[in-house]
């Protein structure tokens, strides 16, 4: 008889085989008897999270448009990965995102990407991003931001005037321009922080600074497919990467200034920071009733550069595709409707106060088009997943009654961006159109650009005013001034979502010339 001695097997094939048996295991678990095992979706997103890695970072930020295929595929609930569950039902919407008093938390794998979990968009818990909420949220309410609309106003007027000095000169890229005012430095920076360092008026804008914001940004969002790395790069001092990378060099050059300024106000001592002239928010965070071990250096430096990065390309990206759009060959008719809507409510643009919020934001056609900007521009693309820690929720497909259980704990989102080109919702949702929120009111209902409930933007009020304030003043006064330059609608279709949206590879950007 042939006896077989299982210790002579080579040490590197028992490994194999474990390794292959456990591969096997995970993958008949995570179909068969995972507690999302009922939920409809492709079995091998259900198995491995290499489906979309293979779209998101092989395709560039394709995965978005998959799931939007899945769901014709699949229906309106499906299974995206071994974890997560994505929704395309509007109705379902308050149930994820508006809850009151019901815990929803934000998944640690995809926020933990750059090392911000000190900040409040970066807390995946439900209690401890309320505490870190409540310090800030006067700070960016409604009457806050009306009472520093002089501010906002002022860097609006800042801006214009300057598109009025390139009269005749070179083309220039209209988002470099708007994140200019909207960013750190300028808009951003002087609401929050009380200085500015006058991007405005660098020569086209500082175009590098954008740029090399929406790459930091881009990468980042891949990072959670390598938290290893992440951590690992996050263990090397960033003036060391620095001089390798203009990306991390701007980061922390940034870095350096918000911590500065920072540890300023808190050696200014707590009389100081109650009596300030134009309180900051790290003035609102010291002062606030946040436990002293929320007060340390490290995270108010965290909770400036989270602002800071969302106070700018979202609201400047927006803004981008409005101009567009307004200027575009064929939109003749949408921008006449707002010019006049303009002349008529501002009959003379110079007066003190003519740019008030309150009357702009009543104004319907503007109104119409700020609400078209944010549904083509989504300011975000990247899914916002909430969880719910402790409880089931239910899931009833509409069309065939089924009912899904999401068991607590499970990563669910509904994307913004899939809403805003849902032809349920929008029809032609690839068209420019103001006019629909004019006809049907009650499409605002399925305007998220913002999102809603706990974690909404908390800068939604500042972004408003801005987006109103610039809107109406350059086409108020300066519409016949500028035209398109070598653009074209491939510049403002979204074609990748890399956290921020991101257009075809080769754009030149929306490029305005300011005619003579
Ligand atoms: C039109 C422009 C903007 C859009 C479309 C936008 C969109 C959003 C969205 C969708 C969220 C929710 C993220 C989530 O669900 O997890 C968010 C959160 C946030 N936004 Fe905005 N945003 C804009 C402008 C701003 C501005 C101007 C600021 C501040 C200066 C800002 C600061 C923040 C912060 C700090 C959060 C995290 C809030 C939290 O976790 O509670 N955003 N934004």
């Amino acid at each position: 008889m042939i006896s077989f001695d299982p210790t002579t097997i080579p040490l590197h094939i028992v490994l194999a085989v474990v390794a292959v048996a456990y591969l096997i295991a995970l993958a008949v678990y995570r179909l068969w008897f995972s507690p999302l095992s009922h939920v409809p979706g492709p079995k091998l997103a259900a198995i491995t999270l290499w489906y979309e890695f293979y779209y998101d970072c092989v395709l560039r930020g394709q995965y978005i448009f998959k799931i939007e295929q899945l769901h014709r595929q699949y229906g309106p609930i499906l299974r995206i990965n071994p974890w997560e569950i994505h929704i395309s039902d509007i109705e379902f919407y308050d149930e994820v995102y508006a809850v009151s008093n019901r815990k929803r938390e934000r998944w640690a794998w995809n926020i933990a990407p750059g090392g911000f979990i000190g900040s409040m968009g970066g807390t995946a818990d439900h209690d401890l991003h309320r505490v870190r909420r409540s310090a800030l949220a006067p700070f960016f309410s409604k009457s806050s931001t009306r009472k520093l609309q002089h501010i906002i106003d002022g860097r609006v007027q800042f801006l214009v005037a300057s598109f009025q000095r390139r009269k005749g000169d070179e083309p220039f890229d209209i988002k470099h321009a708007f994140a200019a005012l909207t960013n750190a430095t300028d808009l951003v920076m002087e609401y929050t922080f009380g200085y500015n360092v006058n991007r405005v008026s660098h020569k086209n804008y500082d175009p590098k600074f954008h740029d090399n914001f929406v790459a930091g940004l881009s990468k980042m969002s891949l990072l959670r497919h390598f938290p290893w790395l992440d951590r690992c790069a996050r263990t090397i001092p960033p003036h060391l990467l620095a001089p390798f990378s203009p990306v991390v060099a701007q980061f922390w050059k940034e870095k350096i200034a918000i911590t500065t300024q920072a540890r300023e106000v808190m050696e200014a001592g707590a009389d100081a920071i109650e009596t300030a002239d134009h309180r900051t928010i790290y003035h609102d965070i010291l002062s606030s009733k946040l436990p002293p071990e929320e007060k340390n250096l490290e995270r108010l430096a965290q909770e400036a550069q989270i602002l800071l990065s969302a106070g700018t390309l979202a609201t400047s990206w927006i803004m981008t595709v409005g101009c567009y759009h307004l200027l575009a060959p064929g939109n003749a008719e949408y921008l006449n409707k707002l010019h006049s809507e303009l002349r008529d409510a501002i009959p003379d643009p110079l007066a003190e106060n003519a740019f008030e919020l309150t009357k702009l934001e009543q104004l319907p056609y503007l109104t119409a088009c700020v609400n078209e900007m944010m549904r083509l521009g989504n300011g975000t693309t990247t899914r916002l997943q909430r969880i719910a820690p402790s409880e089931t929720l239910i899931f009833t497909s509409r069309k065939t009654k089924k009912i899904y259980p999401i068991p607590p704990g499970t990563p669910i989102s509904i994307s913004n961006f899939l809403v805003h080109r849902n032809p349920d919702y929008f029809s032609e949702p690839s068209k420019f159109n103001p006019d629909r929120w004019i006809e049907n009111p009650k499409l605002t209902k399925y305007l998220v650009a913002f999102s809603k409930g706990t974690r909404q933007c908390i800068g939604m009020h500042l972004a408003n005013a801005e987006m109103y304030l610039t809107i109406a003043r350059l086409f108020r006064n300066y519409v016949s001034l500028l035209e398109l330059y070598d653009t074209t609608e491939q510049d403002v279709i979204i074609v990748a979502d890399l956290l921020v949206p991101a257009v075809f590879k080769e754009s030149k950007g929306v490029r305005l010339r300011v005619v003579s």
